[in-house]
């Protein structure tokens, strides 16, 4: 699986530790940035993550801003995502097996290093249960068609 990544500088420290660890279990990722602590735009690099996996350059995204929201608000904006905003791992369970989700929004001042973690690694090793949540997602996917 390949994961694209990204974040603002709200987000960056805690990218760049979600790197190490999936460089660590092998999962090979593409940084889309930001690529330092200056203070950028979180929906240009919400946007990007999110284009890379609808366009399939990438498998699933992980994003990061400060809280998280704003960066899984510009992502859910591109037409086939389902970013979701996790600050536990149960809900990162539930974002994969229910809702199908293909971008992991995180709170780089929210989470600390530990917990994120955890989260991207349930988030990780869960997949889609299909069945009733197959028609969910996909009145998902007709809203605003
Ligand atoms: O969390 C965020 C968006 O939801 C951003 O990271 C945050 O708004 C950036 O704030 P600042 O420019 O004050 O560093």
């Amino acid at each position: 699986m390949k994961i694209g990544i990204g974040s603002d500088h709200g987000g960056f420290e805690l990218k760049e530790y979600i790197k190490e660890f999936l460089e660590e279990q092998k999962v090979e990722y593409v940084d889309y940035g930001t690529n330092s602590n200056e203070s950028v735009d979180y929906p240009d690099f919400g946007r990007v993550v999110a284009e890379a996996v609808v366009n399939k350059e990438v498998d699933r995204g992980i994003v990061v801003c400060g809280t998280g929201i704003g960066i899984s608000i510009a992502a859910n904006k591109v037409k086939g995502i389902r970013c979701a905003l996790c600050s536990d791992t149960y809900s990162a369970k539930m974002s994969r097996q229910h809702n199908n989700a293909n971008v992991l929004a995180l709170g780089g001042r929210v989470l600390g290093r530990d917990l994120a973690i955890e989260i991207v690694k349930t988030w990780l090793e869960n997949e889609f249960e299909g069945g009733r949540h197959e028609r969910r997602i996909n009145k998902i996917g007709e809203i605003g068609c």
